[in-house]
């Protein structure tokens, strides 16, 4: 449900009301977005989308573009550019795709040759691109991460990035409040990573699914802002699309000096520091759920199993499937031991590593660094460990990094020193398991084949991957390392402040944007075979996964759907439903269990339903950024929750029967027209969906109404024009200037050429 206007207000409440645009009275809300980060995977098709309807990018002064998850790790020394780094064909082609697209539309990027690249959620809180009370957005579900600073900041789709290039703005929704609570003291050796992975295990997968929380307590005021990035990093794991955490002296000393926050002592930063004061939660505001947490009561934590639910303390054994009552649970622990080759009752530190992966927008920041650094000083990495890789966050982390003789600590003890981009985490990069290697790694996500097909992940914290490293299996680092109090040192901040250059925008150019358009064919009633998959918690890296996502089109992706369980080496997968007979040529998908399209926001996961032939998906429910995805595709999620009803339609897909989805109506039919139930859409989406329309088209015909909340913006928060190096020259009370910024050259900022 919405949440209360007027009365005392949350966090979030009054984040999102400070960005509503325009807001409809079936309560969609057009909400305006500060911050835009871009990176190769998930920006070519916005892009394109944005030269064939001859769009421009509204607000390059609120848009920042890196590199991050097609790059090597390797040594940069000889870099000369990308097109030349990067041998593996697709990763090539994603990266050039985007520095052509940076070009053509004048953004600000940081190239593989400019230290300040890093992975997304790394660089914007580094650069002061993250601010608090801001709307931050980026084509990735970890933006959550930005929550840390009291933003609201989520992961969008493809479509949804085609959306905010051209409008800076986006359509949405109040979401529920959600907060978690931790209070009292953690004991030594447990990190913010395990206090979110316990998190994770209390409210599960789907646990926050459709609310954003707001952490808070004495833990989370305790903690460094580091720490709180990397728990509100896992909020999506969480199933809520945002975390926050309200500001407070700890984020206004991280700002300071950042070359993008508004400079530490003039007027500006008061103005700001005293706006930014008031973003807490008003005594007596209401949440739709609360969890409270004794922070004595976390163990350092580690993942099992394929889902980050699935976690223990250290101490404990693998669970088995009557560990537990809810049928789903039974049938997905069961395949999880499978895949992770693991019996019920084993001791966790019986269990033998054969990688260790210190990396990924969780935990490659420089504490975490610090952390892992403190567990390996003077020790070896032990011999069965195959590969131990150390990949820092950015290059500014890496270079404070070895300032600190951080690296020389790894590579001494057998750790690989890397550079940075998210590497193993998903390994779209060379940097992968290989099938049945077992990882300690530091990253988010467990899914099956996440860091390479058939590679087993088990989730922690760096100070305990570190341990597992040393130790050659799973360890508790409490038993390894004596413990002493953490020293909160400063983050690395560097003040970087480049030239830029004009270029005009004109008033015909929002005329001619200003077209509505029809793109997706009308939605009104689809019949077709229903094919049924008793699964829950389907990820999209299930759906589809990363070693598709390369592609720079929206189209053919059909043959990789569900890929690693369609196919066993290359080869059809009989026991797969959409292998068998009439299944082939499914229309619907009626999926049994919870959550399904969890995990990450790429809008491949639809293109790929959509391209084998599936325009309708029938679930109990959904994670929040799949669902979103698909109405832009034109595509339609329906929620069946009543368990009978669920079972009445997949009874008749299992039957091979077809079924019939009457969205005119809100009607699910059997094949010969009766009702089998009711079901709730958007009033919005409806429209949308039944007329084809593009919503881009709908939003430029708010232009008046973002130039207003433009305007004001730009009186209350002057600081949000970009600033520093993405300082533009206003025209009228709208953008827009196009300047890449200079190459830097590694290390020393230069007004050299530009790095294309
Ligand atoms: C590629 C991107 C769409 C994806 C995400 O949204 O999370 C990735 O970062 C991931 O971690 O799976
Ligand atoms: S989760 Fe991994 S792949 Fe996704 S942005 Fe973070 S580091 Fe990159």
């Amino acid at each position: 449900m919405p949440s209360a206007e007027s009365g005392p207000r949350t966090l979030y409440d009054k984040v999102f009301s400070d960005h509503v645009v325009n807001e409809q009275e079936d309560g969609t809300c057009l909400i305006y977005i500060d911050r835009h980060l871009v990176h190769e995977v998930t920006s070519p098709q916005a892009f394109e989308g944005l030269k064939n309807a001859s769009r421009k990018v509204r607000r390059p002064d609120c848009t920042l573009v890196t590199v991050d998850h097609n790059i090597p790790t390797t040594s940069r020394k000889n870099f000369k550019n990308a097109a030349d780094f990067i041998k593996e064909n697709d990763s090539r082609l994603q990266c050039t795709t985007l520095e052509e697209n940076v070009k053509d539309f004048g953004l600000t990027y940081f190239g593989m040759g400019d230290k300040r690249q890093g992975i997304v959620h790394i660089i914007g809180p580094e650069q002061g691109f993250t601010l608090p009370g801001t709307t931050v957005v980026c084509g990735d579900s970890h933006t959550s991460t930005h929550g840390a600073f009291g933003a609201l900041a989520f992961g969008i789709g493809t479509s949804e990035v085609e959306h905010v290039l051209a409008t800076q703005t986006l359509i949405t929704r109040r979401s529920k409040n959600m907060r978690i609570q931790v209070d009292g003291e953690l004991p030594a050796g447990v990190t913010s990573k395990d206090v979110v992975l316990h998190i994770i295990g209390v409210i599960g997968t789907a646990g926050g699914n459709g609310a954003v929380i707001e952490f808070c307590g004495s833990v989370i005021r305790g903690l460094s802002m580091e720490a709180r990035m990397s728990m509100c990093n896992m909020s999506i794991e969480g199933g809520a699309r945002a975390g926050m955490v309200a500001p407070d002296e700890v984020t206004f000393e991280y700002l300071k000096g950042r070359p993008l926050a508004p400079k530490y002592g003039s007027a500006e930063w008061n103005k700001a520091v005293s706006y930014w004061s008031s973003l807490k939660t008003d005594e007596g505001a209401k949440f739709d759920s609360e969890v409270f947490i004794d922070g004595k009561d976390i163990i350092p934590t580690i993942s099992w199993g394929t889902s980050p639910q699935d976690v223990v303390p250290i101490s404990g054994v693998v669970p088995g499937p009557d560990d537990f009552e809810d049928e789903n649970r039974k049938a997905s622990c069961k395949r999880a031991l499978e895949y992770m080759g693991l019996v019920p009752g084993t001791p966790m530190k019986d269990v033998v590593v054969d990688k260790v992966f210190i990396g990924s927008c969780t935990n490659a920041r420089i504490e975490d660094l610090r952390a892992a650094a403190k567990v390996v000083k003077g020790r070896k990495v032990a011999a069965n460990i195959k590969r131990a890789m150390i990949v820092p966050g950015s290059g500014l982390v890496k270079e404070q990094a070895e300032s600190e003789g951080l690296d020389k600590v790894f590579t001494d003890a057998g750790f690989e020193w890397r550079e940075a981009g998210c590497s193993m985490c998903l390994g779209m990069n060379p940097d992968i398991l290989s099938p049945k290697e077992r990882c300690a790694s530091t990253s988010n996500r467990n899914f099956e084949g996440r860091q390479g097909a058939q590679g087993r992940t088990h989730l922690m914290s760096p100070a305990m991957a570190a341990t597992a490293a040393i130790v050659g299996k799973l360890a508790d680092v409490r038993e390894h390392v004596v413990a002493s109090p953490v020293v909160r040192k400063a983050s690395p901040k560097i003040d970087v402040q480049q030239p830029v250059a004009d270029s005009p925008q004109t008033e015909d150019d929002f005329d001619r944007r200003r077209r509505q358009e029809h793109r997706s064919p009308p939605f009104t009633t689809l019949k077709g075979i229903a094919a049924p998959l008793e699964r829950a918690n389907v990820d999209t890296d299930a759906i589809i996964p990363k070693q598709f996502l390369k592609t720079i089109k929206r189209t053919g992706l059909g043959t990789a759907l569900f890929y690693e369980l369609r196919y066993t080496d290359d080869k059809e997968n009989p026991d797969f439903v959409l292998n068998q007979g009439v299944y082939r040529n499914s229309k619907i998908l009626v999926v049994t269990g919870p959550n399904f399209g969890c995990g990450s926001s790429r809008e491949h996961a639809p293109w790929a339903l959509l391209d084998f032939g599936i325009k309708c998906i029938i679930a109990p429910s959904f994670a929040d950024i799949f669902f979103n995805n698909t109405f832009k595709n034109g595509m339609l999620p329906v929620v069946v929750s009543d368990e009978v009803a669920l079972q009445k339609i997949a009874d008749e897909a299992r039957a091979g029967r077809e079924v019939e989805v009457d969205l005119i109506n809100q009607e699910i039919k059997d094949a010969q027209g009766n009702k089998i139930v009711a079901f709730e859409v958007e009033e919005f989406r409806k429209h949308c969906l039944v007329n084809g329309l593009d919503d881009i088209g709908l939003t430029l015909q708010m232009e008046s109404k973002i130039r207003t909340f433009e305007a004001k913006r730009t009186l209350d928060t002057p600081w949000l024009d970009g600033s520093g190096y993405l300082r533009r020259d206003r025209r009228g009370a709208t953008m827009v200037e196009a300047a890449p910024v200079p190459k830097t050259n590694r290390g020393e900022v230069t007004n050299e050429p530009l790095e294309w």
